[in-house]
């Protein structure tokens, strides 16, 4: 079988896919169109970020049945379409944690010291000893946006230079984040109280330009902001006014809204108190030998031995057990992503409940899926069929398992209820027929929806006109409806609505919807397409 590695590849990983006796071609820099002319002559492709795998090079790709990425990001990925074609996409979402959250640190010194300016100085001839005083770390604060792997690191090594440690993660109990001597507070009270302020969420729909012109704001005056996360976390605009208004004192980048970027493109790039690496948060050897030696030994395994590890798109599952339960893995981990989008506060306990037909049948994958769903709006890429159970282990999470003949209504039901800081959520799903996955009940809600797609949840009272008024709002914007549930709660005379959208609802619209007379609340849900 053959493996293309079509960007650069630590030689540890093409050493391992020879020795597994695999025929590897190593080839990085193709255009697409090149690389669309070679894929099809091969069963396993190996990239980190500058390949992009669309649905159309997908097309093209007749004999391939693995993608494999060395790194975390999936973005240049196109999932769906690789798993419309059968083919397993992976990825290696530890390797490079450490070498991340290094470079964070290494563009906290570099700010507060002004390396890269005094450097860029001497070398243009001068000598400007008074231009670039710095300032000490020692005794000052870090607050960490994202307190998962690679803010965890980034934390442990600020107490190690003897910083305070604040986070904000509205995610992470706060009992974990005490055991890491990190006191978790408000986005705010961060921005109010840190002098250095790093940033490691991933893009989901709620990060995206979750660091705009109201934080910069808050933030202390002499306050310097790191960003070595996702591009589009940060609003590059409002940063660059923060800048040169004075709000804030310095910045780093290592990820833009748009890569490769330029001066043009970026005109961040032109300010002093500015400091950036292309994308280079996981460049080191050390992290390039772990993520190609760990994507080359899972791509080697699924080629050879069929075992899935990492897998983003497949269970790690035998066809035996996937023919039997696959729809209701479809069903959990749609639960779990409706959980997440909708509920607030950090998840503390999960209850499950399997009844009727489903109660016979193995359902640990099931609730393996209901985790990586529920994981998946919060740490995108991160999370995996494998990885999910470790993730809420390592979260204080407590998941219980429970069976019963009896499912009522239906032959089949999935239930989970939720609890979490801030309430519980009940979330009640069956399949219909062979593979047609539902949500029968939320919460006090009977309805029979199924939450896919781009949706709008709204919470109203039951009186003429919600419909008419949102549907009227939605279609003013442009934003086409097609298809919507109500459910009913008599006795309080609430419903709440599922509108499927054709596109993603802007924040803007949303205030919008918010603000309309008799409704009471509304979410934006992006679930998977079914
Ligand atoms: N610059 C680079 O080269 C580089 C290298 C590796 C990783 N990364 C990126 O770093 C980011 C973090 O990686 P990780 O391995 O630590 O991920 P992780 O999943 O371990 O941690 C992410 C944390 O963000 C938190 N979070 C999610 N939504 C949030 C929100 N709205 N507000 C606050 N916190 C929120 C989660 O609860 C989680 O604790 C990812 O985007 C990853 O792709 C960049
Ligand atoms: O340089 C890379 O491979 C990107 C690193 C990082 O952003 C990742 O997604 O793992």
């Amino acid at each position: 079988m053959k493996v293309l590695i079509s960007d650069n590849l630590s030689p540890a990983g093409v050493k391992i896919l020879e020795a597994a006796g695999l025929e590897v071609d190593s080839i990085p820099g193709l255009k697409p169109e090149e690389l669309k002319k070679i894929i099809g002559n091969y069963e396993g492709l190996v990239i980190r970020s500058a390949t992009k795998v669309t649905a159309d090079l997908l097309e093209a790709a007749h004999r391939l049945k693995v993608v494999g990425r060395a790194g975390i990001g999936l973005d240049n990925v196109d999932i769906p379409a690789a798993s419309q074609k059968g083919i397993v996409v992976m990825n290696a979402p530890s390797g490079n944690a450490t070498t991340a959250a290094e470079h964070a640190i290494a563009m906290m010194m570099s700010l507060s010291r002004n390396i890269p300016q005094a450097t860029a100085s001497m070398k243009a001839g001068k000598w400007e000893k008074k231009s670039f005083m710095g300032r000490e770390l020692t005794g000052k604060t870090l607050g960490v946006v994202g307190i998962g792997r690679i803010g965890g690191i980034a934390a442990s090594r600020a107490q190690g230079l003897k910083m305070k440690t604040i986070a904000y993660d509205p995610h992470m109990p706060k009992e974990m984040a005490e055991k890491i001597g990190v006191e978790l507070v408000d986005l705010l009270e961060l921005a109010n109280r840190a002098d250095y302020i790093t940033v490691h969420v991933p893009l989901t729909k709620e990060t995206r330009n979750l660091l705009s012109t109201d934080f910069f704001k808050a933030m202390k005056k002499d306050a310097m902001f790191i960003d070595c996360a996702r591009g589009g976390v940060c609003d590059e605009q409002a940063l660059y006014e923060a800048l040169v208004d004075g709000e804030i004192a310095g910045a780093a980048l290592d990820v833009f809204s748009s890569e490769p970027t330029t001066l043009e493109g970026c005109p961040l790039l032109g300010l002093k108190n500015f400091i950036c690496t292309p994308h280079l948060g996981a460049s080191t050897s050390e992290a390039q030998e772990n993520v190609a030696l760990i994507i080359a030994e899972q791509v080697a395994d699924y080629l050879l031995r069929g075992s899935v590890t990492n897998a983003v798109n497949v269970p790690s599952v035998s066809a035996d057990v996937l023919a039997q339960v696959g729809p209701y893995i479809t069903l959990g981990e749609m639960l779990g992503s409706l959980h997440m989008q909708m509920a607030k506060g950090g998840v503390q306990t999960i209850n499950i409940e399997y009844s009727g037909q489903l109660a016979d049948l193995n359902t640990a994958p099931v609730t393996v899926a209901f985790l990586k769903g529920l994981f998946t709006p919060i740490l995108q890429d991160a999370v995996n069929y494998v990885n999910a159970p470790v993730i809420a282990k390592d979260r204080g999470i407590r998941v219980v398992e429970s069976k019963s003949e009896k499912a009522h209504d239906f032959n089949n039901v999935l239930s989970a209820k939720v609890v979490t800081t801030e309430g519980e959520n009940i979330l009640v799903g069956t399949v219909f027929g062979k593979n047609e996955p539902r949500l029968v009940r939320l919460n006090s809600f009977r309805l029979e929806a199924l939450p896919s797609g781009p949706m709008l949840l709204v919470y109203n009272k039951d009186v003429p006109g919600v419909i008419g008024a949102l549907g009227t709002t939605l279609g003013t914007a442009g934003v086409n409806i097609s298809r919507m549930t109500v459910g009913r709660e008599e006795e309080s005379n609430q419903n709440i609505i599922f509108l499927s959208t054709d596109e993603l609802i802007s924040r803007e619209l949303l205030a919008k919807v918010r603000e309309l007379e008799h409704i009471d609340d509304a979410v934006v849900l992006e679930l998977n397409r079914f």
